[in-house]
């Protein structure tokens, strides 16, 4: 007689806390890629001559191809089309390969003439050949780590729904902060014993050990699958999956609901992500230190956040008030870069530094572990994977054109200082631009949260209400 299967791994703590681990263990690695080059900024000045406009554009340059060329509303359908663990291959392929791109055009090799620098340098000569190769590099690395992004989050899904979701997903991205804490040590750390190609060739070669934890969860996500299909077979499943169709999109874009989550999404991003670039500089010119104390101060940003995210995730699946935290988060983020831009130099101590910088970390928490476990609640599970793109790709237009907009907004507003640090003066830029700029976008996400709370009161989607289903 043929054993009946009743449960499946999902059902087993173990098992689904490991196929989280395994999941963060990459976005982990993946985020440290991301900022590698972000605590460098002043050695790449002097070094490659990257001005902060060409600094900006080649961190907006992540985003590139999932903006222009639609990279992620594709990534979103091919996950809902071949599933977590084939899309989680894929995009681990992605971040290896572009990475691998980008550590080759700041390598000493290419800077000292190597293959493609004369064609690289014969064009839009006021962007150094280095810059453009790290572009097309990163490009290829953001299509990569946002597909993974998207493909993680939905993993989640499937193994946490109507479990410890926000928990979850609270772990996950507490898991890839420590990457961020780490490489802001690390990097500037690597960068003075041998030079930024270091920093970046470590960060490659832990990308391809990330590449291999997805290999590994390719088994458990399997095996789920097969467990899952018995059951159905069985008649124990009741919800029978549906096909996704490309025209289910429609019902994505015409929610009013979930377009106001993706407002909310881009602004609170532009002003975080974008802003963890500059910081370094910013703290190296608001508080004359080193890049490395600089950089080590800032760690303590993505610390906080590390600390606070799974733990408002537990709060969230049992009490709920998602919508409100939204609010919250917005508004401490506003706070903090007012802080950060109109704090007199004088009263600009080490110390309130470090406190706009925690609070900051605050508010990094209190939205994302909000943000991400609420999105299920607005889409139907067939789509979850492309809403969770579409969300993504609108967030991606935000933070590839807000680093260009910083960096030109840093130029404009310090007429002759990059010119001066190219002559070797020891001078200084003034952020209170830029900073004004972050705090406006934190202005715009706070009307958005507001918003929402009305529309979710109103239409009951249960924003406020706990995720676990007793
Ligand atoms: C930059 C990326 N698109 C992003 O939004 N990352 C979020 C995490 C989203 C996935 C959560 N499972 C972040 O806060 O890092």
């Amino acid at each position: 007689m043929v054993e009946k299967i009743h449960t499946t791994l999902r059902d087993s703590s173990v098992a689904r806390w490991t196929a989280l681990i395994l999941l963060a263990s990459t976005m982990f690695v993946a985020y440290m890629f991301i900022d590698v080059l972000a605590p460098l900024s002043t050695m790449l000045e002097t070094s490659l001559k990257w001005t902060p406009d060409t600094f900006g554009a080649v961190a907006g340059s992540e985003y590139f191809l999932n903006v222009f060329a639609f990279f992620l509303i594709f990534a979103g359908i091919i996950l809902d089309r071949i599933g977590v663990r084939r899309a989680a291959l894929v995009s681990g392929f992605l971040m290896v390969i572009g990475a691998s791109i980008k550590l080759y055009g700041i390598s000493d090799y290419f800077n000292a003439g190597g293959f493609g620098y004369d064609f690289f340098n014969s064009f839009w000569t006021g962007f150094p050949g280095s810059a453009k190769v790290a572009c097309i590099g990163f490009a290829i690395f953001g299509c990569g780590v946002e597909m993974a992004g998207v493909t993680v989050s939905k993993g989640i899904v499937k193994w946490f729904a109507g479990k410890e979701l926000a928990l979850a997903m609270g772990l996950e991205m507490a898991i890839a902060r420590l990457g961020v804490f780490a490489v802001f040590r690390l990097s500037p750390f690597l960068a003075e014993k041998g030079g930024v190609t270091l920093s970046v060739g470590v960060g490659t070669l832990l990308l391809l050990i990330g590449l291999l934890t997805f290999g590994v969860y390719f088994f458990f996500d399997k095996k789920l699958d097969a467990q899952t299909e018995a059951l159905r077979a069985a008649g124990d499943e009741t919800s029978q999956e549906e096909e996704f169709r490309i025209s289910d999109l429609k019902t994505i874009f015409t929610s009013k609901t979930f377009m106001v989550v993706a407002g909310l999404c881009v602004l609170f991003y532009s002003a975080i992500f974008p802003f963890q670039k500059f910081a370094t500089g910013m703290l190296e010119s608001r508080l004359g230190m080193t890049t490395s104390e600089a950089s080590s101060l800032f760690s303590y940003f993505p610390i906080g956040a590390m600390i606070l995210t799974p733990l408002l995730g537990w709060f969230i699946d049992n009490k709920g008030k998602a919508a409100s935290m939204l609010m919250l988060g917005s508004l401490l983020m506003i706070v903090c870069h007012l802080i950060f831009a109109l704090t007199p130099t004088e009263s600009f101590t080490f110390a309130i530094a470090l406190t706009a910088i925690i609070v900051l970390g605050v508010s990094f928490s209190l939205v994302p572990a909000s943000l991400w476990p609420s999105v299920p609640k607005l889409v139907d599970n067939k789509v979850l994977g492309s809403a969770y793109s579409i969300i993504f790709w609108i967030q991606n237009i935000g933070l590839m054109l807000t680093p260009i907009l910083i960096g030109w907004a840093l130029k404009s507003s310090n007429p002759g200082i990059a010119e001066q640090i190219a002559a070797g003066e020891a001078v200084k830029y003034n952020y209170t631009v830029p900073m004004l700029i972050f705090a406006g976008f934190g202005v715009a996400a706070l009307l958005l949260a507001f918003y929402l709370k009305a529309l979710d009161k109103k239409k009951g989607f249960g924003l406020e209400l706990p995720n676990i289903v007793k």
